[in-house]
This record gives structure tokens, C-alpha cells and sequence, in this order.
């Protein structure tokens, strides 16, 4: 298809007084793979069910293929919600039958890693499989679109590697795809990224655009727990990435003064930021700005 595969023209939800999602305007264009990252809580959920229309909005409007999201074109989408969406008392042939049957399409050949699922009930299968079989069905009649909700969480590095490699195929066929994540080094997978904060979108563009002039600092001491204890304290924004402590958009001075009144001895040394240190430093952002204010 051309044009805009999927589009949200300023989409608000609220839940009483509380705002899960707040004026998110975004596009997915036909052969693009777009992220949508943010933490827990985010709104990612909340806007990707509006989106399809399982949700209606507060405010706002979609399209989606062309119009507004209804059964008719839900039926062109394909969705891998966080909970898969399989019948976990099925077998993965019953599901592959089932959604098959409802869409009046051909079973979809099973790939050689799952063939020995087939009789499995879902329940019973590993995660990263439970993960494979939710793609094979959600895109098993041929989706024009495609939204992902967290599709590679709690798998290992390798199936989640396979579950992009299916992504990018479904992409490479000239399909629209979103995907929500918050494992920020799947950013480097999608073509553009929109970052979510509170409910807003706090920022968009590629993981170069994104990260911009943001400053980091890595934090090299003895006393990994310590260190990361007394810059929390003080507010400063810092990530503990394994052992490694590492602070975002702060003066090195500042950090070194907080440490050495903490009786702290460390390196600090300038470091490129990462899109996950930019990512606090916009969800920062967005708390001062009090997003997510009761209306
Ligand atoms: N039905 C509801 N009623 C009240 N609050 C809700 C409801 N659904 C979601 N929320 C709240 O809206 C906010 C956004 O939730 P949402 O699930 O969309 O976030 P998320 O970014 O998808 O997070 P996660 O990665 O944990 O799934 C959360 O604070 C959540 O508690």
C-alpha cells in the first residue's frame, strides 16, 4: 500500500483524572519499522490499543489503513499484544487452526523450530517459542500492518534476535510496523523511534537524533553500590548498567564534588551518551513539566 499506513492525530486517554496518554500525534508509513520505546507505565500499551481501536480514545482521532479502526480493518492488522494473545489450554496446531479459521487464510508453514510444538499445549512451551508461535499467528494472513507490544520480552538473546529477524522480513515485504520495547538496544533495530515519557511523546526521530548533544559520564570505583547510593541521593540522573555506574547530562565536577562529600574515590571520564541515558534525561524532563497533571 502507499501513503500512511497508520497515523494518530493527537490521541489522549485518560482513566478518570489520570492521564495514561497525553496529545500523542504519531505516523507509521508502509515498510517501516517504528519503536516506540519508554518505561514501565509509559503509556505504551494504552496508546497501541487505541490505536487499533480496542480502546477508545479520550480526545483525538486515528486512521489506520485508511480510515477509522474498526473490525473490518483490524482484520488487515496483525498484533502480538504483551500477553500473546494465544489460547494457553491449546495446543500451538489448535491456535495456528483457529486464527486461521477465523481469518479464512492457510495454515502458515511452521518453522522447523516449532514443528516439534505442535502438539504442545501453548502453556507448556518456553517463552521464546510461545513468542514465535504469537508472530506465526498474528501474521499468518498477511498482514498489512503490524503492531508489536514488547514482542521480545524475557527471551534470550538469540530468539530475540530471530523474532527481529521476522520483524525486518515483514518490513522488507512493505509492511508498517510498530513495536513497543524497553530494552533500549533494540532502538538500533527500527527505522525512527518515538520516545515516551508520563503519557508524551517526549521525542522522535533516529537514535543519532535522539541522543543529539546529550553529555555522559561513566564512573569508574571500587564501590559500584556505594557510588550509585550517594549520586541517586542527590538526584543526579545515573544508570547502573551491570557494575558500571554512569550518570547523564550532569557536569563531571558536580559529580566528582557529590562523590568526594560522599567520601567516594572514583574516575570520571566524558563518555557518548547512550539512547537509554537520553531517555531519562527526557522522562526527567517530563516529570518537571508535571505531565500526567490531573485535568
Ligand atoms: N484501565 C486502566 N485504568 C487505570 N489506569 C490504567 C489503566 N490501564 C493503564 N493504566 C495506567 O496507565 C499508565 C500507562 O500504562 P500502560 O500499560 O499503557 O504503560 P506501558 O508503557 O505499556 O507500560 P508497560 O511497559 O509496563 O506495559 C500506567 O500508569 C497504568 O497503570
Amino acid at each position: 500500500m502507499t501513503g500512511v499506513a497508520l497515523e494518530a492525530h493527537a490521541v489522549t486517554r485518560r482513566f478518570g483524572a489520570f492521564t495514561a496518554v497525553d496529545t500523542v500525534s504519531l505516523q507509521v508509513s508502509p515498510g517501516e519499522v517504528v519503536g516506540l520505546l519508554g518505561a514501565n507505565g509509559a503509556g505504551k500499551t494504552t496508546l497501541m490499543r487505541m490505536l487499533l481501536g480496542l480502546l477508545p480514545a479520550s480526545e483525538g482521532r486515528v486512521d489506520m489503513l485508511g480510515g477509522p479502526p474498526n473490525r473490518e480493518r483490524r482484520r488487515r492488522v496483525g498484533y502480538v499484544p504483551q500477553n500473546l494473545g494465544l489460547y494457553r489450554d491449546m495446543t500451538l496446531a489448535e491456535n495456528l487452526d483457529f486464527v486461521c479459521g477465523t481469518y479464512g487464510t492457510p495454515l502458515p508453514a511452521v518453522p522447523a523450530e516449532l514443528v516439534r510444538y505442535a502438539d504442545v499445549l501453548v502453556a507448556a512451551m518456553p517463552l521464546g517459542a510461545q513468542r514465535q508461535a504469537a508472530f506465526l499467528a498474528a501474521l499468518s494472513h498477511g498482514p498489512e500492518l503490524v503492531l508489536l507490544d514488547e514482542p521480545t520480552s524475557g527471551v534470550d538473546a538469540l530468539a530475540r534476535a530471530a523474532l527481529w529477524d521476522t520483524i525486518r522480513a515483514q518490513s522488507d515485504a512493505g509492511v508498517g510496523v510498530l513495536v513497543t520495547t524497553h530494552y533500549m538496544q533494540e532502538a538500533q533495530q527500527c527505522d525512527r523511534l518515538l520516545l515516551m515519557a508520563r503519557g508524551r511523546l517526549v521525542g522522535q526521530g533516529s537514535e543519532a537524533d535522539l541522543i543529539g548533544d546529550t553529555r555522559a559520564l561513566a564512573v569508574r570505583t571500587d564501590d559500584w553500590a556505594a557510588t550509585f547510593a550517594a549520586l541517586n541521593a542527590a538526584q543526579v540522573p545515573v544508570i547502573l548498567d551491570g557494575r558500571a555506574v554512569r550518570v547523564a547530562d550532569t557536569d563531571a565536577d558536580d559529580v566528582r564534588r557529590i562523590l568526594e562529600q560522599a567520601g567516594l574515590a572514583a574516575t570520571v571520564t566524558a563518555v557518548p551518551a547512550t539512547i537509554e541515558e537520553r531517555m531519562l534525561v527526557l522522562a526527567r524532563g517530563a516529570d518537571r513539566d508535571g505531565a500526567r497533571s490531573v485535568s
